[in-house]
């Protein structure tokens, strides 16, 4: 059941306490409440995501944030090497965390990603080889919203088709998918097309695959939160910020953690409320929100902790470190003709029948993601920056960057102008080597952290942005863009190094891809926040399941990543049991 106040809880005493109900945190509360006899609580700061317009209808899901009620509204810190330009931060406030309120993108990198993690951690579980079967328990792939004929757009073999969340393939065609497929034929040894890059094969341009079925988004809480709701075992609390983790105590030499302090932004009082776990406390606040609350709650860089005037519990100097992100830059290009979605974004009229056809019967534009195609492409072996820099990719089937192609204005946080026609191929760093932190701004738990992604601090990540964006170009020069791109649009027409990186430097933001603040390593690691049954280091009773553990960023958009970490951990819980 879903409460929205402490005093409707029925007990205050639980097998395990889930805090955030996000990405990860609904999968673990699913696979967990699948035994009845386990007693599972989640506690949510954000709000309920039922009847969400603009996080239902998938066109509308780029309007989901920034700046709204149900987005933690955080800013990056001004980014040195980003002309000091500070950005709006996302991330979801509501059931469904991130997968709510992301652009639905879905696949799970390379299988490179999953061998290095298996090989950094020490854990061949982790491997790719043993990974996939995952992807047959989350994924369920349907027919599209328009139910075309989908055959040659993706590999049936490499998905599963009974499992939770909803993934299907473009619901709506638009008339550069052709172009695009043309573009790969005439340019293919530079850019060979993929035939489904949703299964470890992630090289090339193909078609996008995304959380999406009967033309509506499928988020972490319509699949696996719906899916287990009516379970009189499972308890999710919503406006339940959590803002301690509160230790009961050692066993075997280790602190022990057993309860966890909140506080409901829906009473009248804000009061701390306590609740407490017998087996285990899971962290899935997400790659911001766990950092925070472990230093809040004295585990973290004491150095760090004692300037706040936090007792320092756990001293760990990894705890938000390693911060790594997918740098994001828009290439936006004027077209001719009426084929572009650019009204949809004005709001006009064609927004008005798209959004009654949307209604009707969940087709149209709106039925889509922002993207029909995309892909991942590596730099050319020879590139000079590998005469000083070793190649950073997780391994020969990893790409350097990706191209989102978009039929319309997709530059996130600038308005679309209101006169012309665009077309966006944004390209971003899938391999960055620049790390960044999150760390606490205040002791305040409703207060924001501070969040330096510290974006192109290296000079591995200017080099390969650039050589994306000079990429574009020569995609943008095959013959089928000739009657369609007028001019490319604003700084988009730099053409010397020099001016490609002030174009850079202007415009990049990120994809909101944020990993690495609570990474996992080798159990007897010199650093790292978990271990690879993802246990706090130096602790018992808390394991962290989110996007945070991941020591490298996948060549994914990262919610499948973190789907299949939250289906391996929910497997790992349970042998403990
Ligand atoms: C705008 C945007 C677009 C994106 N687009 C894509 C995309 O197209 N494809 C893709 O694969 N990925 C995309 N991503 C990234 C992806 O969605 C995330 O990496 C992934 O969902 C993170 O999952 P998580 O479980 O780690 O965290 P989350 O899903 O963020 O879950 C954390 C949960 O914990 C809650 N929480 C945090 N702190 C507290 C607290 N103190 N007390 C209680 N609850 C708390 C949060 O409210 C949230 O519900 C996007 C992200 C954003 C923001």
């Amino acid at each position: 059941a879903i409460y929205t106040k402490p005093l409707q809880l029925p007990r205050i005493t639980y097998d395990y306490v889930i805090v955030g109900a996000g990405n990860a945190g609904l999968v673990v509360a699913n696979r967990l409440t699948e035994n009845p006899k386990i007693q599972v609580l989640v506690l949510e700061a954000g709000i309920s995501d039922e009847n969400v317009l603009p996080v239902i209808v998938p066109f509308l899901g780029p309007t989901a944030t920034p700046n709204t009620p149900f987005d933690w509204n955080y800013t990056v810190t001004p980014q040195t090497n980003l002309d000091n330009r500070a950005f709006p931060y996302p991330r979801g406030k509501i059931l469904g965390g991130c997968s709510t309120v992301n652009y639905m993108t879905h696949h799970y990198g390379s299988s490179d990603d999953y061998d290095k993690l298996a090989r950094d951690t020490g854990d061949a579980g982790w491997s790719w080889n043993n990974m996939q079967k995952y992807i047959q328990a989350h994924e369920k792939f349907v027919p599209p919203a328009d139910g075309h004929n989908t055959t040659g757009q993706f590999i049936p073999e490499k998905h599963g088709f009974k499992g939770v969340t909803s993934i299907s393939l473009p619901g709506n065609s638009q008339g550069i998918d052709a172009r695009v497929l043309s573009t790969l034929d005439e340019l293919k040894s530079e850019f060979p097309f993929n035939p489904d890059m949703g299964g470890g094969d992630i090289l090339g341009i193909g078609w996008a695959q995304s959380s999406i079925g009967n033309g509506t988004r499928s988020s972490s809480s319509t699949s696996y939160l719906r899916d287990a709701n009516s379970r009189p075992n499972l308890h999710v609390l919503i406006h339940a910020t959590v803002t301690k983790l509160i230790p009961n105590g050692f066993k075997n030499g280790r602190v022990s953690f057993g309860g966890v302090m909140f506080t409901s932004t829906n009473t009248a009082i804000r009061l701390p409320s306590f609740v407490y776990a017998t087996k285990e406390i899971i962290l899935s606040a997400g790659s911001i929100g766990t950092p925070q609350i472990l230093l809040l709650s004295g585990i973290g860089p004491k150095k760090e902790l004692s300037a706040m005037g936090i007792p320092t519990i756990i001293d760990n100097a990894s705890v938000g470190k390693n911060m790594s992100e997918h740098v994001l830059v828009p290439n936006i290009f004027q077209v001719t003709g009426s084929e572009s979605l650019d009204e949809l974004l004005r709001g006009g009229s064609f927004l008005d029948t798209s959004l009654a056809q949307w209604t009707a019967n969940k087709t149209g534009p709106l039925s889509n993601s922002v993207t029909n195609q995309l892909g991942f492409l590596r730099l050319p072996q020879n590139s000079s920056i590998f005469q000083t820099v070793p190649d950073p990719s997780t391994g020969p089937k990893s790409s350097h960057f990706e191209f989102v192609i978009a039929n319309f204005w997709l530059n996130p946080g600038i308005s679309v102008p209101a006169t012309g026609r665009f077309f966006t191929i944004v390209t971003a760093l899938i391999s960055p080597t620049s790390r960044g932190f999150v760390k606490l701004a205040s002791t305040d738990p409703f207060k924001a952290p501070i969040i330096n992604p510290q974006l192109l601090s290296t000079a591995f990540d200017r080099f390969a942005i650039r050589e994306a964006v000079k990429a574009t170009k020569r995609f943008a020069s095959a013959s089928a863009w000739k009657d369609y791109i007028i001019a490319p649009f604003g700084s988009n027409n730099a053409t010397t190094d020099d001016e490609i990186d002030a174009h850079v430097r202007s415009l990049a933001s990120t994809v909101f891809h944020p990993i690495g603040t609570a990474t996992m390593t080798k159990a007897g690691a010199s650093w790292g926040v978990v271990d690879p049954n993802l246990k706090l280091k130096g602790a018992e009773g808390i394991r962290i399941v989110d996007a945070s553990v991941w020591p490298t960023i996948p060549n994914a958009h990262t919610q499948g990543p973190t789907y299949l970490v939250a289906e391996r951990a929910s497997d790992l819980i349970k042998a403990d049991q």
